[in-house]
């Protein structure tokens, strides 16, 4: 790439960038629900009464989501484009709710790198950034980008489940965030039941307000995954994205799982994985890992190769299949207690 083409590029990413802030400030103050639901057009007035924004702020956002062209404006009344609605409709928002949280979250969490490269050091906290305005979306940014691939690509090849549904077993979710991962097991599964354990109480806190449909067969609990006694039913462990940040804490993990080993146990890690050789990072679709990798500093942990993962599995006393998403980045495993 020459200097016009940086340049030129750099400019149309900046711009795109730009408008997905729009579209994020849109979601955070509501005011493409609002114009969703009016199912119309609405005035400053009545939007600002159904959003409790600040005039100036709503005034300003609504001419710059008009010059994104997110919403239209007739007559002095605004509504939603058919671009604006992309951000709301249900066919839709898997995809572009994750463009819009990682828009936001980047750049906070590059400002974290920054601040920590300089002495070193680690935050023991997820996400990696504090403001409570922004964080509690990182669970919806996982569970919209990732529930599909679940629903997919992965459910379709766990047929084991059946069976565990009909032995009574339980489903742990360690480090289960908002809990989506659950919740699509037990949509699929009627008498399948789980628990959900998560150290962040903000992510437990909306599982549990996702859950209510589910009643006595889920519980979400606020804990560390090493801390909280479960029952000896447990049939199923699930890691979705979170052994890596329990691989310090590597040996530990072995004891814990093998303490719940018994025949038919199944171990289910779900992780994007580090490449063995590290010319395979200039293709396109590992760009993210690596920026994945270098993020994952600032919470003291780093990205697991293939083979990390397999021997962690079979040193639980588990034998191990393994299969690749079609991203070409996430990878599944299934250890098995036969
Ligand atoms: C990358 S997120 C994955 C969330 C969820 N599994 C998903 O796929 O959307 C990692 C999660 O692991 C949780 N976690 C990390 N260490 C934990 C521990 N020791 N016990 C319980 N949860 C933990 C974090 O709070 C965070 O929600």
């Amino acid at each position: 790439m020459n200097f016009e083409q940086l340049f030129t590029q750099g400019n149309k990413l900046i711009c795109s960038l730009q408008g997905l802030n729009v579209a994020y400030l849109g979601i955070s103050m509501g005011i493409f629900e609002a114009l969703h639901r009016s199912g119309g057009s609405l005035s400053l007035e009545s939007l600002q009464e159904k959003t409790g924004v600040d005039p100036e702020y709503l005034k300003r956002f609504c001419l710059a989501a008009y010059a994104f062209g997110f919403i239209e404006r007739k007559d002095s009344l605004y509504f939603l484009s058919s671009l604006g609605s992309l951000f709301v409709e249900e066919q839709t928002k898997s995809k572009t709710l994750p463009l819009v949280f990682q828009s936001v979250f980047y750049p906070l969490i590059t400002t974290q790198i920054s601040k920590f490269s300089k002495a070193g050091g680690h935050i023991h906290a997820f996400p990696p950034f504090e403001d409570p305005e922004v964080f509690p979306y990182m669970w919806t940014m996982m569970e919209y980008k990732f529930s599909s691939l679940f629903q997919q690509e992965i459910l379709p090849r766990l047929s084991f489940i059946e069976e565990i549904e009909r032995q009574g077993g339980i489903v742990v979710d360690v480090g289960c965030g908002n809990g989506w991962l659950l919740r699509r097991l037990l949509s699929q599964f009627e008498k399948l039941r789980g628990i959900g354990i998560d150290s962040n109480q903000e992510g437990i806190a909306q599982a549990q307000a996702a859950s209510s449909s589910f009643k006595e067969r889920v519980q979400f609990v606020a804990a560390d995954f090493f801390e909280y006694p479960l029952p000896q039913e447990v049939s199923l462990f699930t890691f979705s994205r979170v052994l890596h940040h329990l691989w310090s804490e590597r040996s530990k993990l072995v004891q814990k799982l093998k303490s719940y080993l018994k025949p038919h146990l199944r171990v289910l890690v779900w992780e994007p994985i580090w490449p063995a050789d590290i010319e395979q990072l200039r293709e396109e679709n590992m760009k993210s890992v690596a920026f994945q990798n270098l993020h994952e500093n600032v919470e003291g942990n780093f990205l697991l190769e293939e083979k990390e993962i397999k021997t962690f599995l079979e040193e639980c006393g588990l034998t191990v299949q393994q299969f690749m998403l079609e991203n070409g980045i996430d990878s599944i495993f299934v250890g098995s207690k036969d």
